[in-house]
């Protein structure tokens, strides 16, 4: 260190040089709310999904994420769903749950495969498990892939999974969260429910999009959701080849209630996660500049044509 002949430090030095600490002090009592999603390539074996969630989840506690965002069919993808489908409090559930408990994180599981009420259908499910490893809220796909995707192939998820019936949304330390898995995207309406009529602050959009279609609708769809809705969007994908037959497209967003996308995870074979931190203040800011809550006619809309 060369101190010596050094000049005594002026003010603007040391406020310039302490500024740093000083800023970290009102961020101290201001917490960041952070969250993670993911992004991965699930295959056919429960197992191997469960170690790669575990290891995903543990990246993202280290950086201080109060929320993990796994996509759906983040424990398994294959041919034999229904097959593999549980309860609840079945056992792929419970070690889920643990790992929750384990870091202390919330986690939002995207897609499960849950156990239906015959043996023909299961329930594609969106599970919210708080920090203590309870399930906080369940969520049951609505609306179910039965397309035709140009140049891939005929879906019908409808042929082994039911529908769900119920809106949902949560209360967790990021926020109030609203509850929905990959083709509800494509359902506005949805998530006005969940903005206008449930209070949602951040929309979940975990997925496995097909290639093709993700290629086309992806972030737009994101984006737009965000932007009518004014909500925080925290979509984690699927992507790359799970099998010979399967594949999913990628890039897992965070998007701003501005329609910013804050955290992607690009579409290459990643399996990873990134992270955002939510502001509460943008959400208040943008809803209080442009107030379409107040400007919205439904009244109007639901008039019966005659
Ligand atoms: O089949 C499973 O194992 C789980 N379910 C899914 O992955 C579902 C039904 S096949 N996929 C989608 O909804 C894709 C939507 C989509 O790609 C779009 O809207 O364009």
């Amino acid at each position: 260190m060369r101190l010596i002949g050094h000049k005594t430090p002026g003010l603007p030095f040391l406020l310039r040089r302490f500024r740093p600490y000083l800023c970290n002090c009102t961020m101290a009592q201001t917490k960041k709310i952070r969250v993670a999603v993911a992004q991965m390539t699930s295959i056919n074996d429960i197992d191997a999904n469960f170690d790669t969630c575990a290891r995903l989840t543990e990246k993202a506690a280290g950086e201080g994420a109060m929320l993990m965002c796994l996509p759906e069919c983040f424990s398994f993808i294959g041919a034999e769903s229904l097959s593999i489908a549980e309860d609840m409090d079945g056992p792929i559930m419970l070690r889920y749950c643990e790992l929750a408990r384990k870091w202390n994180i919330w986690i939002s599981l995207g897609g499960f495969q849950e156990k239906g009420e015959n043996d023909k259908h299961m329930f594609n499910t969106h599970v919210l498990v708080d920090d203590l490893g309870n399930i906080k809220t369940k969520y049951r796909k609505i609306h179910l892939f039965d397309v035709d995707v140009p140049g891939n192939k005929i879906f019908k998820e409808s042929a082994f999974t039911a529908s769900g019936t119920d809106i949902i949304v949560a209360d967790s330390p990021v926020g109030r969260v609203g509850l929905t898995i990959c083709y509800d995207l494509r359902f506005p309406e949805l998530y006005h429910q969940l903005r206008f009529q449930h209070h949602a602050q951040i929309l979940l959009v975990p997925s496995a999009f097909t290639k093709i279609t993700g290629q086309a609708h992806w972030e737009v769809l994101l984006r737009t959701r965000a932007i009518e809705n004014q909500c925080y969007v925290i979509a984690a994908a699927q992507t790359g080849k799970h099998s010979e037959n399967r594949e999913s497209y990628g890039d897992s967003l965070i998007i701003d209630p501005w329609g910013t996308v804050v955290a992607r995870l690009p579409d290459r074979l990643t399996t990873d996660i990134v992270l955002a931190d939510i502001d509460p203040s943008i959400i208040d800011d943008v809803r209080t500049k442009m107030p379409i809550c107040e400007h919205r006619r439904p009244d109007i809309y639901e008039k019966k044509k005659d």
